[in-house]
């Protein structure tokens, strides 16, 4: 199984804080507007059939089904997909939340889904490539695949580890290993050889002055992809 078992536990014990947007989730919720809008942009959510892959508590899933989308989220931290369920009870909305990898996931539904989003989930999984692979696997000819990861250099490794997880305190220590930090080149060539096209990589920056994120070309620390699947 392509899954890191301590990489779960993470998650899983964190997950009852999920939507406390003052919790150690507070970066999902402060990005959650702008990755949205963006895949909205892209990819027209209203009335697609979208699959969210590591969706953990729901914070995407549940936006994307606002938009008029039909979600389905996966993951592998139980908790945080029994938190994910229990939110829908306050939020009325509906995604279908299901505990399985998105490798047997793509064995089971083949060519399934519109839209497929795999966020802030390839650096926690021993093998992205094979991620890449089973996403690419379930989207339908001509759809769309969106990942957003950390980029892997000197400066990345100062901003995401040494300023967001020690000095600023945004991330629990721990948050993320830089070994598992994927460079842009090395995801498109993963895109490609599992049959996609990339079409567009955009940057995400996080001004710790005024504390806001920004979509822009800065691609050296966070970043989103977005490829298609050739038809
Ligand atoms: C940083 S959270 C991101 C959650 C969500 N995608 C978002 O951006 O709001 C990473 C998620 O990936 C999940 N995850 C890690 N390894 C996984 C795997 N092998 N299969 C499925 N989900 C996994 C974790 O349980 C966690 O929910």
């Amino acid at each position: 199984m392509n899954a890191d078992e301590v990489e779960l536990q993470k998650f899983a014990a964190l997950a009852h804080r999920w939507w406390d947007p003052n919790s150690e989730f507070k970066p999902l919720h402060d990005i959650n507007p702008l990755r949205l809008d963006w895949i909205d942009r892209q990819a027209g959510l209203a009335g697609k059939k979208v699959l969210d892959v590591g969706c953990g508590g729901g914070i995407l899933a549940e936006a994307m089904a606002e938009r008029g989308a039909e979600v389905m989220g996966i993951d592998l931290a139980e908790k945080a997909l029994k938190v994910a369920r229990l939110h829908l009870l306050e939020s009325g909305r509906r995604v279908a939340y299901r505990l399985i990898s998105a490798e047997a996931l793509a064995e089971e539904m083949p060519a399934a889904f519109d839209v497929v989003t795999c966020m802030e989930m390839l650096e926690h999984v021993p093998d992205p490539a094979s991620t890449v692979h089973a996403c690419a696997r379930l989207v339908k000819p001509g759809g769309a695949v969106f990942f957003s990861t950390i980029n892997r250099n000197p400066k990345s490794y100062l901003f995401a580890i040494i300023g967001a997880e020690y000095v600023l305190g945004l991330l629990p220590r721990g948050t993320h290993d830089y070994a598992k930090f994927l460079k842009p080149s090395e995801l498109s060539r993963f895109c490609r050889e599992a049959g996609l096209t990339v079409m567009e990589i955009i940057g995400m920056s996080y001004n710790p002055f005024t504390r806001v994120y920004s979509l822009g070309s800065d691609t050296d620390v966070n970043y989103l992809l977005q490829a298609r699947r050739e038809a």
